[in-house]
């Protein structure tokens, strides 16, 4: 990846880059990568939208396709320079097994992994998670931490299992040979909740929110506050480490990176009443308005209906145990590693972010504006 500056001759990967994530990383990569000469989307599901990018300057490749199946992720790698590694199972809800969320979060890494060593791809970067660290099953908060901070980091749901597993898969294989004899660089962003256009678990609250005339109930404590990170600056992130993962190889392999931005802290539904308060809905409550015993209660119950209907229905409601137990726990982050080792700076203020997403929230289906 020398500097023959503006010659587009460079081949990337995107794995799972029609999901949320996936979306903004492609795009930004066509706006800001002038060096890209090929994009290839790989994905399960390929979106209509992936048509109307065919007709720019760089040549986009969409091929619809599996990470747990090795001999699919070989052929996509094959040629290229650089491969994001997106895809995954996000399922903090009990809509897929925990053997299918480790096939596709820790078996398709792996696959990754070793179609960059045996086709001879050199970078690889990772989509992890805050979720690799914390919060714990103990509760305890994370707060204004740092890649550094000491934490006891013990899970039990399959969705941080699988992003820790998959996460120390890719650090060790920094530094592995790939074919032609080079080092395989490899890193890791992990981004916390991440916001913005396309967010389907904000469209959920929203939903929920006009169902409920308008309103939504507090549950949460306001003091226990929450990382949040747009995603365009996530997407920017992911950017800015592969073009500058050949040149700063020996600082930047290995490493983790939590994905920041100056989105503010507060609690996870005051953060989502940033962007649904000016879409017309209200936060009822300046205190939860259950006790916290009754939330236990009932997200118990959840998932006590969920195991019991599962033979008939996937019941799959946002309150579970663990979905609780997340969102009552403070894990922010602090840091500025990024911005040391390769340069990072939020390419979208907190103003402009916010004004991205509720411009999009406006814009859904049945909204009330
Ligand atoms: N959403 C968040 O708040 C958040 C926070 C931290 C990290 N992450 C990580 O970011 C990544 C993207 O998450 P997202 O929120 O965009 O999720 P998403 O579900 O919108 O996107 C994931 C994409 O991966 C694809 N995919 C799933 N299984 C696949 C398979 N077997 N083969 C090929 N493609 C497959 C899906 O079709 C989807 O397009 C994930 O790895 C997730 O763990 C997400
Ligand atoms: C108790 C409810 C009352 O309103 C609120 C439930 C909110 C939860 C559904 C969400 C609270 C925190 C979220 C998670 C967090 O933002 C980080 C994540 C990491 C990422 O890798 C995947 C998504 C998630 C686990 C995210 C999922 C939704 C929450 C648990």
């Amino acid at each position: 990846m020398a500097e023959s500056a503006q010659v587009p001759k460079l081949v990337y990967l995107v794995t799972g880059g029609c999901g949320f994530l996936g979306e903004h990383i492609v795009r930004m990569l066509l706006e800001r990568e002038p060096r890209l000469r090929e994009l290839r989307v790989f994905d399960l599901h390929l979106s209509p939208w992936l048509e109307e990018l065919k007709t720019g300057p760089v040549q986009v490749t969409a091929i619809q396709g599996d990470v747990t199946q090795a001999h699919e992720v070989a052929a996509a790698v094959a040629g290229s320079h650089v491969v994001i590694h997106t895809a995954g199972l996000v399922d903090v809800f009990g809509k897929a097994s925990p053997k299918t969320i480790h096939k596709v979060n820790v078996q398709g890494t792996q696959n990754v992994i070793e179609a960059c060593i045996r086709t001879g791809t050199q970078f690889l970067i990772y989509t992890s998670s805050m979720e690799v660290v914390g919060p714990n099953v103990k509760g305890h908060p994370f707060y204004r931490g740092n890649e550094d901070t000491p934490y006891e980091a013990v899970h039990r749901h399959p969705y941080p299992c699988s992003k820790a597993l998959a996460e120390q898969l890719v650090l060790e294989a920094n530094g592995r040979k790939v074919n032609g004899g080079q080092p395989l660089v490899t890193c890791a962003l992990r981004p916390t909740g991440i916001y913005g256009e396309g967010h389907q678990v904000m469209r959920d609250f929203y939903n929920q929110g006009l169902r409920f005339g308008g309103r939504l109930f507090r549950a949460i404590p306001a003091s226990v506050e929450h990382g949040r990170v747009y995603v365009g600056n996530v997407a920017w992130m992911h950017v800015l480490v592969a073009r500058e993962l050949e040149q700063r190889a020996a600082l930047l392999g290995g490493q983790v990176y939590f994905c920041y931005d100056k989105s503010p802290y507060k609690s996870y539904e005051d953060f989502n009443m940033e962007f649904l308060g000016p879409c017309g809905l209200r936060l009822i409550g300046t205190h939860p308005l259950l006790p916290y015993w009754l939330l236990v209660l009932l997200a118990t119950l959840n998932a006590l209906l969920q195991w019991l209907l599962r033979p008939l229905v996937l019941y799959t409601p946002l309150l579970n145990p663990y979905t609780l137990a997340v969102a009552n726990t403070t894990f922010t982050v602090s840091t500025n590693k990024a911005q040391r080792h390769f340069g990072y700076k939020p390419l979208f203020s907190w103003e402009e972010s916010k004004a991205r997403t509720i411009h999009w929230v406006q814009a859904l289906e049945g909204s009330a504006w």
